[in-house]
This record gives C-alpha cells, structure tokens and sequence, in this order.
C-alpha cells in the first residue's frame, strides 16, 4: 500500500477514462497536489476494435460473476495495459514513480438499489494492472461512496473545481460533461476549496451521447450522428421531448446519477420516426435534460462550459445554445482539453485518495459527509 499522506509536493500522475459511450480509452498525464493543477502533460487514446466493444456491450448491465463479465474485464485490462505502457514511455525520467488512476469501464450502476442491492460495477482489476505495469494503481473509486449511501457518481466536479481555479475564473460558472451520460457540475471557484460549503453542485443530467449512438448503430450500422449532420437534417418532435420530461429522474432532487441504459425505455418512442427525426429528437431531449438541472443551481451561472464526445456534435449545441439561459461554450475557450478532462480527473483524485483526501461529498453525490473512495494496489 501507499503511505497516504506521505509527501505534500506536486507528483505526476495518469488518469484513464473507458466511458459509458464505449468508444475507446482516454489517458492523460497530470502534475498536482491533489490540491491545485500545476501541470498537464502528455494524452493518448485507444480506440475499441469492434470485437472488444461488442463484448464490453454484451456485459452491460451484467455484475461480477455473470457471463460475458470476466471477457468483458481482460479486455478493459489489455486495452489499458497497452495504452499506459506507451503513455508513460512518453514521460521524462524525472515525472518519478508515476502514480496511475484507473477508472476501469461501468457495466452496471445501480446506487439507489432499483434492481436490486445497492451497488455500481466498473470492470477491470486494478492490482493486475499495477503487477503488468510495475507502477502503483489507484482504482475502484466509487464503491465506497455507495457503501457510505452516496450515488458513486459524478466523481469529476472535484477536478471542475481545480480546473476553475487553474483558469482563474471568478464568478459561478457550470462545467457540463457530455459523454454516453450527461453530468453537470455547478462551482463557485470564488470559494477556496471543493469541500467548502457551497462551493460545488453536481449531478447526472440525463442521457447524453449513448442513445444516438446506438440509434445510428442499430438503423445505419454507425458509430455516431457525426458533426450533429444527421439531427440537423431532421425535425425535432416536441411533443416527445415534453414526454421525455416526465421521466421519474427530472423529479428526483440532486445529487443524482444514472445508468448508461436508464432511459432505453423512455426513449423507445424513437422507433416511429424516420432516422433524421429520430436522431434530431434524442438530441434536443439531451439538450433539454440540461436545461431542466439549471433549476437546482443555486446562482445562474453565467456560463457553461463542455466537453466530452457531444461538443462536437454542432446539433446538440444549438439545442443547447436554443434551450439554456446562459451562454455555452466548448471547454477550449478556458485551455482545457475536452476529450480528456474526465482521465484527468482520474489522475487529479488518484493523488487524492493516495493523500488521505476526499474525492466527493454531499453536494456532488449525496453521501453523508466527505468521502475518499478508491483502492491503491502496488505491484509485488
Ligand atoms: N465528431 C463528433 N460528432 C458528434 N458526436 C461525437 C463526435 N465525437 C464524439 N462524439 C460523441 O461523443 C461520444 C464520446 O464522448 P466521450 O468520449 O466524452 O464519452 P465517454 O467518456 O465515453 O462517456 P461518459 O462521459 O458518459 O463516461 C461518442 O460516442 C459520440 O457519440
Ligand atoms: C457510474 C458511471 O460510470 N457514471 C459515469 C457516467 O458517464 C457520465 C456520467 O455517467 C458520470 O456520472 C460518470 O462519469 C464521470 C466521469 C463522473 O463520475 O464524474
């Protein structure tokens, strides 16, 4: 085990990031104190053969123990391995003993017990992974804020607070995430740290990237509605966004979060329209899934910041450029990297839970008080 606590100075670590759009894998270096950033360094990313993502999706859903799940772990772990492997290559000697946060792949999440016990599932073996590497590994971080009552998600707004402060905002701001799921942080980066009483409010917005995808997929054989082209090729159904707002999770109060499929059925109106709509409707439902959390907000933010895959996506910014009262931004316009911000934020609350310090809180999800969730294995 790590000595927690042991030294206060800056270290690099590297984050990974395997997200719920099952598209690949993220890695990116990062110098801090578990405090403040100090440095970002070098990113890599791996995408899934399709023979990988098939049997990572065949496992969605699925716990430790049941069939597919195993399959499902040694390919995370393998895809991992090989990333890292050439990610720390690119680091200087002088970054030290590199301390790796591996975030593994979500199959199941499930922290309000819906189907059953209260429990998340994220695949992957941290201590095979510290043994193939020969570096410390610090994983499996949101078991314990289940255990503790918490949601297990979102885990970044921490990393949106610190990264606020690296860009030296100085009036509330929201940081939106838009990956296969959609999470939001609202901060207050006037505040001086992320466990100060008011200072951070987040939680799952709602679907994001992942029912698009696998519409595309499902009806075109594609990966996902590139550009937005699809969607804006298409006429939005209203009347099924409005439906889509009745979902149970828009009445729940935050923190909350979600499972990549929790909407599969919510959003089965989809099959009666043509695929143009079809994609244009999923896209404005997303959009108006954020537009809905604005009404937690303590303040209106004056901005909100994106990253993840949907940045990218020129329809579900105009949604939410049409949906949101205040302006929105990709996550560039601050310096940051929004392909890479979530395995930085692995990076950021590996030294944290290798410091003794919290990773989240009542505010970001919903566990009684400040929790250090995650595991660190050494190699032997
Ligand atoms: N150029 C693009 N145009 C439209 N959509 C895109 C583009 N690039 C990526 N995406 C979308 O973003 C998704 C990937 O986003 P990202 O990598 O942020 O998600 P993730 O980290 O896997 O998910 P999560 O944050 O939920 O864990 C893709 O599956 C795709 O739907
Ligand atoms: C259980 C799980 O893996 N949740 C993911 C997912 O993807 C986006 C959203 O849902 C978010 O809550 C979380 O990821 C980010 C990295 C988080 O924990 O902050």
């Amino acid at each position: 085990m790590l000595k927690t606590g042991a030294k206060t100075g800056p270290v690099w670590a590297v984050g990974t990031m395997s997200g719920t759009s099952l598209d690949g894998v993220d890695a990116a270096a990062l110098l801090t104190d578990g405090h403040a950033i100090l440095d970002f360094g070098p990113t890599a990313y791996r995408p899934y053969t399709p023979a990988e993502r098939g049997a990572i999706h065949r496992a969605l859903g699925r716990w430790p123990g049941q069939d597919g799940v195993a399959e499902a772990a040694e390919v995370v772990e393998t895809a991992h391995a090989e990333l890292l492997s050439a990610l720390l290559a690119d680091l200087p000697e002088e970054a030290g003993e590199v301390l790796i946060g591996f975030h593994g792949q979500t199959l199941a999440h499930d922290p309000n017990g819906l189907h059953g016990a209260r429990r998340t599932h994220q695949a992957g073996d941290g201590a095979v992974l510290a043994e193939v590497l020969g570096r410390p590994v610090v994983w499996d971080f949101r078991s314990m804020d289940v255990e503790m009552g918490g949601q297990g998600a979102p885990l970044v707004p921490f990393f949106h607070f610190a990264c606020a402060k690296w860009a030296g905002l100085s009036a509330p701001c929201a940081f939106l995430n838009l990956g296969g799921v959609g999470n939001v942080t609202w901060l207050d980066p006037r505040l001086p740290a992320p466990e100060a009483e008011g200072a951070v409010l987040a939680f799952d917005t709602g679907p994001a990237n992942a029912p698009i995808d696998d519409l595309m997929r499902r009806r075109l054989g594609a990966t996902a509605d590139i550009g937005g082209a699809l969607a804006l090729s298409g006429r939005v159904e209203e009347a099924a966004v409005t439906a889509f707002l009745g979902h149970r999770h828009f009445f729940r109060m935050p923190p909350k979060s979600l499972d990549r499929n929790e909407f599969a059925a919510a959003l089965s109106f989809v099959d009666r329209l043509d695929d143009a709509d079809a994609v244009a409707t999923l896209t404005a439902c997303a959009a108006a899934a954020v537009a809905r959390g604005f009404e937690h907000f303590p303040s209106p933010p004056e901005l909100i910041l994106v990253s993840g895959g949907g940045r990218l996506n020129a329809a579900l910014m105009a949604e939410l450029a049409a949906r949101l009262p205040c302006a929105v931004a990709p996550i560039e316009k601050i310096g940051l990297d929004g392909d890479m911000l979530e395995a930085q934020a692995f990076a950021y609350l590996a030294v944290r839970v290798a410091r003794g310090l919290p990773t989240s809180g009542p505010s970001t999800t919903g566990v009684a008080a400040l929790v250090g969730g995650g595991k660190v294995s050494r190699p032997r």
